[in-house]
């Protein structure tokens, strides 16, 4: 789904009117998908019919929010309203108030807090319709007091298109602001929805359809990664397929230091479906690694006196490599000097795809005339600091400015780019944007960015575009991460925990 701003989303109503698709039928559209999508997840959690309270505002998302009444009653479920902001405003808003059927209860906000507080405890779930687009400043008096017993009911919320009392372009929130176990946001995510503390009053995000025409919405829009990218980006694997179908990955990384990146690179690579994976390491690895792997190949190369891949590696590697689909090249390589000059000549005389990571990152710090040089399909895979190292800046200047930095970077240089963080964001050469929602502080730890590597290069070693495979790794890898969060806690989650939960994931897309 794309994520534009409101003023984009205002800009696509209107071109949806101009195009005979009333405000009344969008919002018709709108509060019947809102109310599908919670009777799907209702039934499904409670099994039965539910009684529901839906909060309404006076503007079009409590108008919004009557629709949703009506069609959960229409469905069965026992719902009252609650008229948070007085009488509706605007004239659908007013429409749709008149369409409540009699069999819907409405509360009128009084002083007698008793009667809506009965409202959310004797509620399974709550549905959030006060503020969507149209929120800005602070939430007071009445709104302030409903907001604060919604989110203490210990009721699961639902909210129309923005958690109310979130800013939908600044991703700002007031105080009290409703705390959301899902958001139902219409046509397309909001640029405040991917930013915290927004972003965590949303809970999850779900896409309603409202029947606004693609081409009213910014053709060059960040696209948010979700299901409908992944069920783009992988293939489905064949019956009649076998491991040739799927790629070969080698993985130049690892060195005395540090070992476990390439254990951690090679086995990401394997659990998300390559065909055969090697990994080249400093001979001194050959042993501890084969030890460990059975799947994964080890490819002993030659060393440097302090444990790294030696320049004295290249031509081998460039003949093992004549038969790979794609190389990955950095995950615990070590800084050396050697190494680094080893790593640009490779870049310089490699074909097809090339992942870059961590050292392999910093070994072009200063010599980006080698990516420009190079014929390789490129993808990199830097954090803040690596990608300070690359563009001469410090992580604070990247950090301030993400998406400028990732553009720029890839079209200027002709590479894929996924400037990790929250909100990782995948830059194409071509100008294309996108950005991921899934994933927790629990991974800001040593050899989570070795896992993403490994599981980029594993998608694109079977084919896949590497702007897509370096998508669904990043999408992936955060889901992985949420669950492991959500098991472990992000204290004592381990970035090789994820591997225990990929399967799942790919079980969950039915590949
Ligand atoms: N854009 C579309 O395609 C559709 C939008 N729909 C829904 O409409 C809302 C946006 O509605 P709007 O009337 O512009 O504003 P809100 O309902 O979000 O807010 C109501 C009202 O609240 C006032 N307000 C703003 N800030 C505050 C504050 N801090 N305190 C008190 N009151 C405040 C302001 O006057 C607003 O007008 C969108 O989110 C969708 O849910 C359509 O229904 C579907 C198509
Ligand atoms: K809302």
């Amino acid at each position: 789904m794309k994520i534009i701003s409101v003023a984009q989303m205002k800009a696509a109503e209107c071109y949806a009117i101009e195009h005979g698709i009333s405000a009344l039928r969008l919002m018709e559209n709108a509060g019947t998908a809102a109310a599908g999508i919670i009777a799907e997840i209702v039934l499904e959690a409670f099994a039965q019919k539910t009684v529901c309270a839906v909060v309404c505002g006076a503007g079009n998302n409590g108008g919004d929010g009557f629709v949703v009444a009506r069609r959960l009653h229409e469905a069965g479920h026992t719902v009252t309203v609650v008229l948070a902001a007085g009488e509706p405003r605007t004239e659908e808003a007013v429409a749709m108030f008149r369409k409540l059927p009699k069999g819907v209860t409405v509360l009128r906000y009084t002083e007698d807090s008793a009667e809506y507080g009965r409202a959310f405890t004797g509620s399974s779930m709550l549905v959030d319709a006060v503020f969507g687009t149209g929120f800005h400043g602070e939430v007071e008096g009445a709104c302030a007091e409903l907001f604060d017993a919604m989110n203490a009911s210990g009721r699961p919320i639902f909210a129309l298109d923005m958690p109310s009392g979130a800013n939908a372009d600044t991703g700002e929130t007031a105080a009290h602001a409703v705390c959301a176990a899902a958001t139902i946001t219409f046509a397309a995510a909001k640029q405040g929805q991917m930013k915290a503390p927004a972003s965590v009053h949303c809970g999850r995000l779900l896409l309603a359809e409202i029947g606004i025409p693609d081409e009213g919405l910014p053709r060059d829009a960040t696209e948010l990664l979700d299901r409908a990218l992944l069920d783009r980006a992988l293939p489905v694997r064949t019956a009649d397929s076998n491991k040739g179908s799927y790629g070969h990955l080698l993985c130049l990384c690892g060195s005395r230091r540090y070992p476990g990146a390439a254990y951690m690179s090679g086995m990401a690579a394997a659990r998300c479906g390559a065909g055969l994976v090697t990994v080249g390491v400093p001979e001194v690895l050959w042993g501890v690694l084969a030890a460990r792997m059975s799947e994964v190949m080890v490819l002993p190369l030659p060393q440097t006196a302090a444990g790294g891949l030696s320049l004295a590696a290249l031509d081998e590697v460039l003949a093992f490599a004549e038969k790979c689909s794609c190389v990955l090249i950095g995950c615990g390589l070590s800084p050396e000097s050697e190494t680094a000059a080893l790593v640009r000549e490779l870049l310089l005389r490699l074909r097809g795809t090339v992942v870059l990571d961590a050292d392999g990152i910093n070994a072009c710090a200063g010599h980006i005339d080698v990516l420009r040089a190079s014929r390789a399909d490129l993808v990199l895979t830097p954090h803040p600091g690596e990608m300070g190292r690359l563009c001469g800046k410090t992580a604070a200047e990247v950090q301030a400015d993400r998406e400028g930095c990732a553009v720029s970077f890839a079209r200027e240089n002709g590479v894929t780019l996924v400037l990790k963080g929250a909100g990782t964001l995948i830059a194409a050469a071509d100008g294309r944007l996108f950005q991921n929602n899934t994933g927790n502080p629990g991974l800001a730890k040593g050899g989570s960015g070795d896992i993403l590597a490994g599981m980029t290069s594993g998608l694109a070693a079977q084919g896949i575009d590497p702007v897509l495979a370096a998508c669904a790794a990043v999408h992936i890898h955060g889901l992985a991460a949420d669950r492991c969060a959500e098991k472990q806690s992000q204290y004592a989650m381990l970035p090789t925990d994820l591997f225990s939960e990929i399967p799942q994931i790919f079980r969950d897309l039915s590949r």
